[in-house]
């Protein structure tokens, strides 16, 4: 039951010039390891990821902010090449110091160095404090480019040197979104994460929450060691609390009784921190409540957050792409509107699942509003029946699909059918459905 939620990993001028790493190596210790290079210059991306593949790195590139955190969010890296500028005539480095500073707010540990303008030395400076373990200049030379990420790495604040190309277990937990709630919710959780009281994370099932109490232990002083995950609906619940300490998140303390709430509570070691997740802490008995939200972090549902769904829908795009093989997959603008406009059954993970299936079905890469559509799994279902042309399938299995996507009420998947209810009970029926 326990797990560990972080390994312990752990436009310029002339900028490339020479040779590649001071140790020049190409071997195990640096071959597994991967940096990410956060710069909007493709030129840029390709001559430093030559250079680091000359010295036995792999690099990952994000060409700016956004990008970034989704890579970010899918995996830990060894290190962070960060430039500090991206819209064209920026140059005050704003824009680089705040991903900075977002991207030390989800992981403490993440190791950066950025890139600054030959003059940018007030920049390189507020990069340092807010983080940055160091910087390069530009133009800089190769080996001074990989001798100062190596020692950077080296520094790393945990056991395991990142330069040892450790494997990576688990991504930090990064939240997408840029809305006024995500930002208010990011600035709570550095708030609270530090201090030890019980959090209640609330909201909508599928929002995010077991992502934010992920985010709200990694702020915590114990983010290196592993938190203990308890569903309080398991039989066994109780054995299984008395053995555990350190951090727990629990799931379902709304869903308790009465008498199993006043269980919860003398069971609770009194030391541990915990970290709820309910819907609601309206059915706390208030006892419980005072144990378990001391505070409450409230994650908002999709449908508050002002664009974010369009940022974790592209998002989601780059995860299933990369997962399925479909590099260059996009949304079309009139896709980005139905992900706007829609009312996301499950929130973000109903977007996610709509987007993982848009991905596998779209042939050509590109997702347009068809691919979309509540009744795209439908379609999915018949293109699969359609294989085996026989019809008595294909039509069971959208009749199985429209029950699926409409969690089993008759009406809506009759209306998606084009059914009356009658004719659809009666095919289920048929069916054995
Ligand atoms: N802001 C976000 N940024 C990135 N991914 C997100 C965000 N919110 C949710 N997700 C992803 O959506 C999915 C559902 O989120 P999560 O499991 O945290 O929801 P939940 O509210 O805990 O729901 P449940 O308790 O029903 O599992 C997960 O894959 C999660 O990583």
């Amino acid at each position: 039951m326990k797990e560990r939620l972080f390994n312990n990993e752990t436009n310029s001028d002339r900028p490339f010039a020479d040779a590649p790493s001071r140790n020049g190596r190409s071997d195990d210790a640096s071959s597994n390891t991967t940096i990410l290079l956060i710069d909007d210059n493709p030129a840029i991306a390709r001559a430093i990821d030559i250079a680091l593949r000359m010295a036995g790195y792999r690099l990952d590139t994000a060409s700016g902010p956004e990008e970034a955190y989704s890579r970010l969010a899918q995996r830990r890296y060894a290190a962070i090449l960060l430039d500090m500028n991206f819209s064209t005539g920026s140059a005050n480095g704003e824009e680089g110091l705040a991903c900075l500073r977002r991207i030390v707010a989800d992981d403490a540990s993440a190791c950066l160095v950025v890139i600054t303008a030959h003059s940018g030395i007030r920049i390189a400076v507020a990069a340092m404090q807010a983080g940055a373990r160091d910087f390069v200049m530009k133009p800089w030379r190769n080996a001074d480019l990989i001798a100062k990420l190596e020692d950077a790495m080296a520094r790393g604040r945990s056991g395991v040197s990142a330069a040892a190309g450790a494997p990576t277990v688990e991504a930090p937990a990064v939240l997408i979104g840029e809305s006024a709630a995500m930002h208010d919710l990011r600035a709570l959780i550095r708030r609270v994460g530090p201090i030890p009281a019980s959090v209640a994370v609330t909201g909508p099932a599928g929002s995010g929450r077991a992502l934010v109490a992920r985010s709200i232990h990694a702020a915590s002083p114990d983010a290196a060691d592993p938190v203990t995950r308890f569903d309080l609906r398991r039989d066994d619940r109780w054995e299984q609390l008395a053995a555990a300490s350190g951090t727990f998140v629990l799931h379902y303390a709304d869903r308790l009784d009465q008498v199993a709430q006043e269980m919860l509570l003398d069971h609770l070691p009194p030391s541990v921190r915990c970290i709820s997740i309910v819907h609601t802490i309206e059915p706390l008995i208030p006892a419980l409540r005072r144990r378990l939200a001391t505070i409450e972090v409230a994650v908002a549902p999709l449908a508050a957050r002002e664009g974010d769904a369009v940022l974790l829908a592209r998002h989601f795009v780059r995860i299933a792409a990369n997962r399925f093989g479909k590099p260059g997959t996009y949304l079309t603008q009139a896709a980005e509107g139905v992900v706007r406009t829609t009312s996301w059954a499950d929130e973000v993970r109903g977007l996610a699942l709509a987007v993982e299936r848009a991905v596998i079905l779209a042939d050509d890469g590109v997702i347009d509003t068809a691919l979309l559509s509540p009744s795209s799994s439908v379609a999915a279902a018949v293109v699969a029946a359609e294989a085996s042309f026989d019809l008595t399938d294909a039509e069971r299995a959208m009749i199985e699909a429209a029950l699926r996507e409409h969690r089993h009420n008759v009406t809506h998947a009759a209306a998606a059918l084009g059914l009356s209810r009658g004719a659809l009970y009666r095919r289920m029926a048929r069916y054995g459905l």
